[in-house]
């Protein structure tokens, strides 16, 4: 049995003491785990734009101070009182999107998106409506429900899956966000059918996961666009056909562009890089997918006619997948090559230097960082 369980355990932090500030790596306590909840030792974390964007300040549900990171590796340190899901030794990915299997939501067929602790989650705190991390003698904030820029922290029991023991932590803690979330866009939300043709705005670790699943969905044509000239040979690496730098074309905007290149326009498009103005040209034809999250008070606006003339617009939260049930599907696919998922790791750095993995990510040229939280 682990001489840490039942105890507050002192460990390694990458803390948000305020918006726009630089992570500060420092001395955490982390409390035990209450009934339904689990505390898990967290080896690895991937940095996603997501948080660079709630560390900015821009996100209006962001609050400070606050533990980042949603996209983990780890293994159970301990569990709190009724805990079945999960038991100690096993290796997760934390979920920011819950999965309780119980809720309206969850049996409803229709949505990934659990409400079993939506609330708390988004004001940062646990179910009961506490933290289990201090600091200085405050108390910090969670973060997506997961928080994975800490060497241990808390989840709610509805909140992480169990994955194969055999599976590298270092590479799996990716599915926590990014390439679920593009590969279920493709796969699971919109269901790209055999012979689409599909245009992907934005070619980073999202797009290039849309990719994925267009090519494993069949499509025929598949049109990377993205302003950043060396995201070409990516979008060539993960199956696009096409890839077009809007900046390159000439007088014609994009959406003329696609709909005089590609017959009128295609099947399905998807925005992956946040920008309003991006889903607002990607409205050409067929279903736009918004993957990309938006700067606080953006608003995405077009004509009801482009409605009224059959073109449709959705939304996706990781992909629409169902964390608990169908995560390890995809862990099984990429265990038989038919999903790329090392492949997007541009940069690696320990816990210390999670700062250069944001500038990294400002740099351009930076699919992903994974942070190993091993030692500080
Ligand atoms: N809905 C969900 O569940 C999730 C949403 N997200 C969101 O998805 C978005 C994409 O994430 P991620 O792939 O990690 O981000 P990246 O920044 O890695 O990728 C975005 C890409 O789009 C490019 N780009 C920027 N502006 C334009 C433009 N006007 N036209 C075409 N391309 C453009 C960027 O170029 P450059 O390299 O020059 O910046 C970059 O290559 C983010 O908004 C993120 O917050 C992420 C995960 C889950
Ligand atoms: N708080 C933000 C919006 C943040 C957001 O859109 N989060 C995405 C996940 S992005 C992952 O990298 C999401 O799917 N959330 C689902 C949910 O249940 O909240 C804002 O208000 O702008
Ligand atoms: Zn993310
Ligand atoms: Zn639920």
């Amino acid at each position: 049995m682990s001489s840490t369980i039942g105890k507050t355990i002192t460990c390694k932090a990458a803390i948000a003491w305020a918006p726009s500030e630089p992570l500060s790596i420092e001395e955490v306590e982390v409390a035990p785990p209450k009934a339904h909840e689990v505390r898990i030792k967290i080896l690895y974390t991937g940095c996603c734009h997501t948080d660079a964007y709630t560390i900015s300040g821009k996100d209006p549900e962001g609050n400070f101070p606050v533990i980042c990171g949603h996209e983990g590796g780890g293994i159970v340190e301990s569990i709190g009182e009724s805990v079945t899901t999960v038991k100690v030794g096993d290796h997760v990915i934390p979920l920011y999107t819950a999965e309780c299997q119980k809720c309206k939501f969850c049996i409803s067929g229709r949505t990934n998106l659990c409400s079993s602790v939506r609330t708390t989650q988004g004001m940062g705190l646990m179910p009961d409506g506490t933290t289990r991390f201090r600091a200085r003698g405050k108390d910090i904030l969670h973060y997506m429900g997961t928080s994975t820029f800490s060497q241990y922290t808390v989840v709610a029991d509805v909140s992480l899956v169990a994955i194969d023991k055999s599976v590298s932590l270092d590479k799996a803690c990716l599915l926590g966000c990014g390439i679920t979330t593009g590969y279920g866009a493709a796969v699971k939300t919109v269901k790209v059918e055999n012979g689409s043709v599909c245009a992907i705005f934005g070619a980073g670790c999202v797009g290039l996961s849309v990719i994925q699943g267009c090519v494993l969905n069949g499509a025929k044509t598949i049109i990377a666009i993205d302003t950043n000239d060396t995201k070409r040979s990516w979008a060539d690496m993960f199956g696009a056909t096409h890839f077009v730098n809007p900046i390159d074309i000439g007088n014609k905007s994009i959406d003329e562009y696609l709909v005089d290149s590609f017959d009128g326009g295609v099947d399905y498009a998807f925005d992956c890089t946040g920008n309003v103005g991006v889903m607002e040209q990607a409205l050409i034809w067929g279903k736009l997918c918004v993957i990309g999250v938006a700067a606080a008070g953006q608003k995405l606006s077009f004509k009801p006619f482009l409605v009224v003339t059959g073109r449709q617009v959705v939304g996706t939260a990781f992909g629409g997948i169902k964390g608990r049930s169908e995560l390890p599907d995809l862990v099984q696919l990429w265990q038989n090559g038919q999903l790329k998922v090392s492949e997007y790791i541009t940069h690696e750095r320990k816990l210390a230097q999670i700062n250069e993995a944001f500038e990294a990510m400002e740099s351009g040229n930076c699919i992903r960082t994974v942070i190993d939280m091993r030692t500080a």
